[in-house]
């Protein structure tokens, strides 16, 4: 069934579990991910960066929100990254029930004053809001506190901001970061600065760059032909102390992208007659639904719908 993002996440908090965030760009993902969180009887979160709704337009939105709807497990529709006030309103006017919006690369007053806004459109209409503050980046360990103060999120500051905004969730910056190179070896997550925002913030909290860029996937990507650097993502026991200290939504995308990715490259690779993409899509969408799957049980969402 179709339910605000907050309705899933306060529940997530309050159990200490987390929720996937997963990201979707077509037919495939949505569905390797709905049919994972129906197995699995998790909850989930399908979301659509501004990318998606200019790739996949109504197409793409109106599947998702018509599939969030019958599917048999709480889904909420979010959109992923908003950059602007009219971006959040195009995605209340497409159904989407939970929006973020992103200014954390603005100054404070400007991101409180956009997200204020943010908030009152959406809660007209019954949609939640995540705001972001602090600046996602992989920062080495022995980073000077000052400069990592610059970087990731203050909770003096995230407990003004949240008051201030009354957004319903926080995306915070603790050390995570985009894309699949989150930093040399094991990336650094500053849990005591996480402890102490969840003390001073009651509202869920969301990790984003949170893949797991996991070795035997990169490794496959490549034997199918990817070309990829170093590349590393969170570990799972960092996951899952994140989950224990406040986190509830749990953003991954790059994880789902390599595998599918790596699966088209293989199956393409061993059948160069094939031309039907039924054929090279439908493993990769396995593929996609197999780590889906494993991400749920690492979170602790299964069973949990
Ligand atoms: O936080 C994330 C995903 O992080 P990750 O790249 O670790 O999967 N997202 O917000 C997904 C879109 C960002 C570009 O990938
Ligand atoms: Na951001
Ligand atoms: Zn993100």
């Amino acid at each position: 069934m179709l339910v605000t993002g907050l309705e899933i996440l306060r529940k997530a908090r309050a159990e200490g579990y987390g929720v996937g965030a997963f990201n979707t760009n077509n037919m495939e993902f949505t569905q390797a991910i709905l049919e994972a969180a129906e197995e699995m009887k998790s909850p989930v979160i399908l979301a659509l960066s501004e990318g998606a709704m200019k790739y996949g337009g109504r197409a793409l939105t109106r599947m998702v929100v018509a599939l969030a709807q019958e599917a048999r497990v709480p889904v909420a529709v979010h959109l992923d990254h908003g950059s602007s006030y009219e971006s959040v309103l195009k995605a209340l006017r497409e159904g989407f029930t939970s929006v973020m919006i992103d200014k954390s690369h603005e100054d404070f007053e400007t991101n409180v004053r956009e997200t204020k806004r943010v908030v009152e459109a959406a809660h007209a209409v019954g949609v939640t809001v995540e705001a972001e503050l602090g600046r996602l980046a992989g920062i080495e360990e022995h980073v000077a506190v000052d400069e990592k103060d610059a970087l990731l999120t203050n909770p003096e500051e995230a407990r003004i901001f949240m008051e201030r905004t009354g957004a319903d969730y926080l995306a915070v910056a603790i050390g995570t970061s985009h894309g699949a190179y989150k930093g040399k070896g094991r990336p650094f997550i500053d849990h005591p600065r996480l402890a102490r925002i969840a003390e001073l913030v009651p509202a869920p909290l969301v990790l984003h760059g949170a893949s797991a860029v996991p070795q035997e996937l990169v490794e496959r990507f490549r034997a199918a032909g990817g070309e990829i650097g170093e590349a590393s993502g969170i570990h799972p026991e960092d996951i899952k102390k994140a989950i224990s200290l406040g986190i509830a939504k749990i953003n991954t995308d790059t994880d789902l992208r390599l595998a599918f990715t790596a699966l088209v490259r293989e199956t393409l690779g061993k059948n160069p007659k094939e031309f039907d993409p039924r054929k090279y899509l439908g493993p990769a969408r396995e593929a996609v639904k197999e780590v889906v799957k494993s991400r749920m049980e690492l979170f602790g969402s299964v069973g949990r719908a």
